[in-house]
């Protein structure tokens, strides 16, 4: 069964290039439950009723199964790489990722593209707040992907990162991007992490128009 997620307003199909949509089958479905399990287990800690042998049992005997059946990783690069422009393994909006909160985008007609996600305790750094690491690593892919719906892309140059107050885990978090100029090869963009329309973290990034090729 395919179920796509809640769209967010000026939507297009053009949500499919920009960041996949979860299948709920097969792999994404298998990535949705370790999700769980590494929330679970950071949860857990030293003071769980949990038999944890029995756990890491269980746990190593489902990545033995899975390496059992996984081919070589230079074929899952090609792989990964093949069609055009879905990401599906990045560690930001990949349903097949498990360190993927994920967060879903949506391009705008207004130029600008957006997203809503809520971190949990794995994402943590000040106590009950995001770590800053993890908000510059959400701004820049939302940057890259801001980029890639304005039409011009490239690879991060130089990210700079303003943080205006603590960004809280457990509640929702609006993310937006937007490219604002392209000069020759050097591309300007800027996002924002916002709670309630307040911002917590801004960004700018100098993107410069060069591809790293495709493993084939
Ligand atoms: C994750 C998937 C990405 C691919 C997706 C493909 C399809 C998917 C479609 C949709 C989804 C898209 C999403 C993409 C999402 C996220 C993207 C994530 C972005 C990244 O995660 S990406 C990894 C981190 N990124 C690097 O790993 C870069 C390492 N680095 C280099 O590879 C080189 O360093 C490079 C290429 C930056 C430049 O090298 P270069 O040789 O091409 O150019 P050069 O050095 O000549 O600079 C030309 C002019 O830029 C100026 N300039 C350069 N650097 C500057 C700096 N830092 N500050 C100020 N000015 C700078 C120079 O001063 C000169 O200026 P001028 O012309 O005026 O003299």
């Amino acid at each position: 069964m395919s179920e796509k997620p809640e769209l967010v307003p000026g939507e297009t199909r053009k949500l499919e290039v920009l960041t996949a949509i979860p299948k709920n089958e097969g792999v994404d479905s298998a990535v949705a439950a370790t999700r769980r399990v590494i929330s679970a287990l950071l949860h857990a800690g030293d003071r769980t009723s949990a038999e944890m042998g029995a756990v890491a049992a269980q746990l190593n005997a489902i990545a033995d199964h899975l390496d059992e059946h996984n081919g070589p990783v230079d074929d899952r690069l090609v792989d990964m790489w093949s069609g055009e422009g879905v990401t599906r393994h990045d560690p930001i909006t990949g349903a097949e990722n498990a360190i993927a909160p994920p967060l879903h985008l949506a391009g705008r007609e207004d130029g600008s593209i957006g997203g809503v996600v809520t971190l949990g305790l794995p994402y943590q750094g000040p106590p009950g707040h995001v770590h800053g690491g993890v908000s510059a690593m959400l701004l820049d892919h939302v940057l890259g992907v801001s980029n890639a719906w304005a039409g011009t892309s490239g690879m991060t140059a130089r990210l700079t990162l303003n943080y205006h107050r603590p960004t809280p885990l457990f509640q929702e978090l609006e993310i937006t991007g937007r490219q604002m100029k392209v000069e020759g090869r050097k591309i300007w963009t800027e996002g924002v992490i916002s709670v309630d329309g307040e911002p917590c973290v801004s960004a700018e990034g100098l993107f410069i128009n060069k591809q790293v090729p495709r493993p084939r």
